[in-house]
């Protein structure tokens, strides 16, 4: 099994790239953040036919950058820094209404945590990605810029010189730019009425003339073009007259006599030098930024965690998801393992699987728990076990030191709401002195030239009042009006000092404040058992033999109560309810996603799936036993018949154990006893009764559930 060789270069959770993690890869299925939407597929816009969005991202990307100025920084040094969005007009060099549409899409993920700069960087990477490209290594902690760069774009009609000047002005020498522009100019093409001259209207389907004859990111561009088959227009210009003057393309690709240009005809050349070289595009910033690491998604990772004060202050609710990367590996079982708030080792929380979701390479299972601590204990972080269906597991323990968590401050989001826009904010707070405050991101209208509207953020900060004092914490609460747009779209945090809850969503808060005293959710999945994963199972070789009942209306807890006499049970296809103390070598752990199907009687509860066994442990079971009786040695399981093997005296009852019986039969040399809760004494055993394996013997004493006392016609059998 590889997991991958990169675990230990990973960042420590939380950090400042989880955000930009989380929207670069979780794209679609369970928690899709769907980033990759707009540009899925490649040829694709809602804009309509003669758009392209995966183009219209690429370009936005590079107009963005190509105001850069590695040699000043006037009025700002520019590069990859949201400036685009001031000098959209009427300045004129960004004609056409793709960088509206493409930061109007980006303006939807732009938040404290991700700056639009880093939004039009991650664009490339989805649409390169989208249209078969290669994976271009992300960065982020861009700033976006307040004010519009230099001048400096591009425009087909400069001469070969100009760009040159241009691209070493953004960075980038001779062969560099070919390669950066061929990389662009691979996907989409020029419109008609953007550039008249050179897509003359009626001359191409809806007036886009593409640059190759594929939506796809590949070396056709520049194949195309050696070959002399080229449709790019910036090389042939279906208008003659402009053709000379508007060719920027030519100008561009035989600048260094076709070399670059003929080596990027090869594709393996052209996904490499793309991905090198868009990457260099995007991490063009001023230097007052610093970049990340290239991200890489979490092993591993908590999808917000929250702790949460219950009824009476007694309890704590931890909640919450756990994301395991999936790519190279299939996950049975995910277990929690927490350090109470002195850091001792406290206890451990099962998960069930709730999802999986997925990025262009990689997937991702959820794995939701919920689990009451005593407010006493607490938690103060924990690790996470992963066992994968190849048995082995492993404990993510976030480089060291567990995944923290802080009960010093935590949003009541039950006693939170939004109501008629105004968000009243809950905070419970221990062991802090001093008024927490309610910190709130603002989105607020930026009003750009052109009449275009995108978003800054705006801070404020509100000041929580102290109410009830509830088992060790008190309740603090503010409250804020928000107006228009931000009622469903603001985060903010509650925060005292370095404590901190934050990045807290307002579309996630119910409409109503409820007060804190409603009964608090149970802990899933059931008490007192433990999870062990989806198992396979065949009509032919069961995986538990020893009990089975069926129905519609089964639920876990149910099928936990008819098993409750042996150590596991299992439940398949919504309704088949198994019980057991081994299970069959046949049987082994399937992806925890095979588990699928809701229980007849609780939808909102997994029984298994086809073939497919949901096996809990019993955590209190105690192994059935043949106990010892003093004076007596156990003989094993032997038979008897109606016309009885041990003709002594005899009884039965609801009370029987074995020790009763030995009583009773008041020193005789045998006595065994039968079905539950018969008792036979004898001098002698008949010679007819025979010795039986012990399985035989399966069914408890009615007075005591965990020793063994026979069977129909079976008896266990003790001799002075
Ligand atoms: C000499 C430099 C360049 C010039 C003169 C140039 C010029 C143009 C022109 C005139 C268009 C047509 C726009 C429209 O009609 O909407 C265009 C489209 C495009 N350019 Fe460039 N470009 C250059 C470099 C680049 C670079 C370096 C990239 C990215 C790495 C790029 C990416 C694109 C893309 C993706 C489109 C298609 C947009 C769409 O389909 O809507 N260009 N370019």
């Amino acid at each position: 099994m590889s997991l991958g060789v990169h675990i230990t270069a990973l960042p420590t959770w939380p950090a400042a790239i989880d955000e930009f993690e989380e929207i670069m890869y979780q794209l679609v299925g369970y928690k899709k953040r769907g980033f990759a939407e707009e540009v899925t597929p490649c040829g694709f816009s809602r804009e309509g036919l003669d758009r392209m969005a995966s183009s219209e991202w690429i370009r936005t990307a590079f107009h963005d950058m190509a105001t850069a100025n590695v040699f000043g920084t006037s009025p700002t040094p520019g590069g990859i820094d949201a400036s685009i969005m001031f000098e959209l007009d009427p300045r004129g060099e960004n004609t056409g209404k793709a960088f509206n549409t493409s930061l109007t899409t980006y303006n939807n993920f732009f938040t404290s945590r991700v700056s639009m700069a880093d939004l039009i960087a991650l664009g490339v990477f989805a649409a390169v990605r989208s249209c078969g490209g290669p994976a271009i290594p992300m960065k982020t902690g861009r700033i976006d810029a307040s004010v519009a760069g230099s001048i400096g774009v591009p425009q087909p009609g400069n001469s070969p010189l100009t760009f040159q000047g241009q691209f070493q002005r953004m960075g980038f020498n001779q062969s560099e730019m070919i390669e950066m522009v061929a990389c662009g100019h691979t996907v989409g093409g020029v419109h008609g009425s953007n550039f008249p001259d050179v897509v003359p209207p009626g001359s191409a389907p809806f007036d886009f003339q593409r640059f190759d004859n594929t939506d796809v990111f590949d070396s056709k561009i520049a194949s195309d073009f050696v070959s002399g088959t080229t449709v790019d227009p910036l090389v042939v210009g279906l208008s003659a007259g402009q053709r000379v003057l508007k060719n920027s393309d030519t100008k561009v690709f035989t600048i260094d006599n076709n070399v670059t240009i003929t080596r990027l005809a090869n594709p393996a050349q052209f996904e490499s030098s793309c991905k090198r070289i868009l990457g260099r595009m995007v991490d063009t910033v001023p230097p007052t930024v610093t970049l990340s690491a290239p991200v890489e998604p979490y092993e591993v990772k908590p999808i917000k965690p929250q702790l949460t004060l219950q009824d009476g202050g007694v309890s704590i609710l931890f909640s919450g998801e756990i994301r395991v990367r999936t790519t190279n590996n299939t996950v049975a079982v995910v277990q929690i393992s927490y350090n109470d708030r002195t850091g001792g080792s406290a206890g451990t929380i099962s998960t069930k699987y709730v999802g999986t979701g997925r990025g262009f390479d990689d997937t991702f299972d959820f794995f939701s728990f919920s689990k009451n601590l005593s407010s006493t204990g607490s938690i103060s972080s924990y690790t996470v076990d992963v066992t994968y269906t190849s048995g082995l597991t492993v404990t993510y323990d976030n480089n060291g030191s567990g995944y923290p968590i802080r009960d010093t401050i935590m949003l009541q989001t039950p006693q939170s709401c939004i109501v008629g826009g105004t968000l009243t904010a809950v905070a419970a707070v221990r062991g802090i002195s001093g008024a927490p405050i309610l910190a709130l991101s603002l989105k607020n209208p930026l009003s750009v030239a052109g009449g275009y509207t995108f978003s800054s953020l705006g801070t404020e900060s509100v000041p929580m009042t102290a109410g009830s004092t509830i088992g060790p914490y008190i309740l603090y609460t503010a409250s804020y009006a928000l107006t228009g747009d931000q009622a469903p779209n603001t985060k903010f945090e509650v925060a005292t000092g370095s404590s901190t809850d934050s990045f807290k969503d307002t579309s996630t808060l119910p409409t109503t404040c409820k007060p804190l005293g409603a009964s608090p959710p149970s802990d899933t999945p059931t008490p007192g058992y433990t999870y062990q994963g989806c198992f396979t199972d065949d009509a032919g070789s069961r995986a538990f033999n020893s009990g089975y009942i069926a129905g519609a209306d089964t639920i876990v807890e149910g099928c936990a109560a008819f098993c409750s006499n042996f150590q596991f049970f299992g439940i398949e296809y919504g309704a088949e309810c198994y019980c057991g103390n081994t299970r069959a070598a046949s049987s082994l752990l399937a992806a925890a996603s095979e588990c699928n199907m809701p229980c007849g009687g609780d939808p909102s509860e997994i029984c298994g799936g086809s073939n497919r066994l949901s096996v809990y442990k019993n955590e209190e079971y105690a192994p059935m036993i043949n106990p010892d009786v003093a004076g007596y040695s156990y003989e094993g399981c032997w038979t008897d018949s109606p016309t009885r093997y041990l003709s002594g005296s005899a009884t039965a009852g609801d009370s029987m154990t074995v020790p009763s019986c030995a009583g009773f039969c008041d020193g005789s040399n045998y006595f065994g006893v039968e079905y539950s809760r018969e008792c036979y004494c004898g001098s002698t055993l008949s010679a007819e009764s025979v010795k039986q394996p012990e399985t035989d013997c399966n069914i408890a004493c009615a007075g005591n559930g965990t020793t063994w006392c026979g069977a129909g016609n079976r008896f266990n059998l003790y001799k002075k």
